[in-house]
């Protein structure tokens, strides 16, 4: 495989309105910043990433802001104008700064899409992919009622959508569950706690068993793994992790004590793709199913999304739903759709769309080219 060495990477800000609100247990919002980071080699080709961080610290400890700072004062610094033999080689090259991780995966999954195009290939065929298409389901924020949930559902199971994902929290939970299960039987389903419950509420969570869920994902402390094999020990739905899964350590520990029995793998949150296809390689030689999350990205972190997806043992549907169903107009070319739950995946070199550069510039806050490893900073 050629090696790539970037010349230049350029930050795009732009700021993106959501067609509609997204509720989560930790809050309510429709608009971000993202930072989109174009890595162009010395041939002049360009790779994208994005960074899946909004602009609070709510779901981890990042912000698009602290991203952005990231980038410029200590991981582009790190690697531009170094010789990159291949994308695997970046992760060990940006562990010099400690967690960061969506920060980290902004620029290596850049240089993913670089290295792909660099050798032409589609970035599925480049991680092992062997999936043309992908099954996908839709993740539905926190409703009003249980009523308006089960219209949302409704919409969604017509569509086609291969799981559907309710977000739940206390006093949102169990009546609107019920509602669902009442309604659709045998749709599948799984809920999302984003870290809304304690051990104290085992009795009210072991509730949650009557109505065959697919998985709990993250019922308990964003940072733990010790009381979700506790947990586990004493529910029958599967446990799912994401915010507690940072690393392939974090896996290992995880898988080895019991906290869960399903993966949610997201790029951003486990520092870039290459970690993402060790954890799933971990979970895939134990017999653990993963299943892709998503962070409400544009089409560069979907295409992304969907590139890993085509991995053999992503056997659960993800969260990646077609960019209609986030943006009025995506930023790339053509944008991603989908037919009754299923996606292509693309066979264009790299992350196989262009970024249409018109909407891209209409969407620009702040442009920033870097082309130096200059920085205030000793990088070792
Ligand atoms: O991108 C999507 O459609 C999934 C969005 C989603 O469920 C989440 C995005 C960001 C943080 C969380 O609120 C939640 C998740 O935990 O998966
Ligand atoms: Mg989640």
């Amino acid at each position: 495989m050629k090696p790539v060495k970037i010349k230049e990477v350029v930050l795009h800000t732009v700021k993106m309105r959501l067609i509609a609100p997204f509720t989560t247990s930790f809050g309510t919002f429709q608009e971000k910043h993202v930072c989109l980071v174009e890595a162009i080699d010395e041939s002049g080709i360009s790779g994208w990433g994005e960074t899946t961080t909004s602009d609070e610290p709510y779901y981890n400890e990042e912000t698009t802001h602290t991203a952005v700072y990231m980038l410029k004062d200590f991981l582009i610094p790190r690697i531009i104008h170094k010789t990159i033999n291949h994308p695997l080689d970046v992760h060990d090259m940006l562990t010099f700064v400690r967690r960061n991780q969506i920060a980290k995966s902004a620029i290596e999954t850049a240089i993913w899409d670089v290295f792909a195009k660099k050798n032409n290939l589609p970035l599925s065929e480049l991680i092992g992919g062997m999936k043309t298409e992908i099954e996908v389901g839709k993740s539905i924020g926190i409703q009003e009622s249980p009523e308006k949930l089960v219209e949302k559902v409704g919409e969604y199971v017509k569509e086609g959508f291969r799981k559907i994902k309710v977000k739940i929290a206390p006093g949102a939970d169990l009546d609107y569950i019920e509602a669902v299960r009442k309604a659709f039987p045998d749709a599948p389903l799984m809920a999302d706690a984003n870290s809304a419950y304690t051990l104290n509420d085992i009795e009210h969570l072991k509730k949650l068993d009557q109505y065959n869920l697919m998985m709990i994902e993250q019922p308990l402390a964003h940072d733990d793994i010790i009381d979700h094999a506790t947990l586990q020990r004493e529910i029958q739905t599967p446990i799912c992790l994401d915010e507690s899964i940072h690393s392939l350590e974090d896996a290992r520990k995880a898988l080895q004590l019991g906290s869960c029995r399903i993966i949610n793998i997201k790029i951003g949150r486990v520092g870039g793709l290459g970690e993402a296809i060790r954890i799933h390689d971990l979970c895939r030689d134990n017999g653990v199913p993963v299943w892709c999350g998503g962070m409400l990205e544009t089409g560069i972190g979907r295409a992304h999304n969907i590139a890993l997806t085509s991995l053999s043992n992503f056997t659960i549907p993800g969260d990646t739903a077609p960019s209609s169903h986030y943006w009025d107009e995506d930023i790339i070319e053509p944008e991603v759709t989908m037919d009754l739950g299923i996606i292509q995946v693309q066979s264009g070199p790299g992350i196989g769309f262009e970024v249409n550069r018109k909407k891209l510039e209409q969407l620009t806050i702040e442009k920033e080219r870097i082309t130096t490893a200059e920085t205030p900073h000793p990088i070792p």
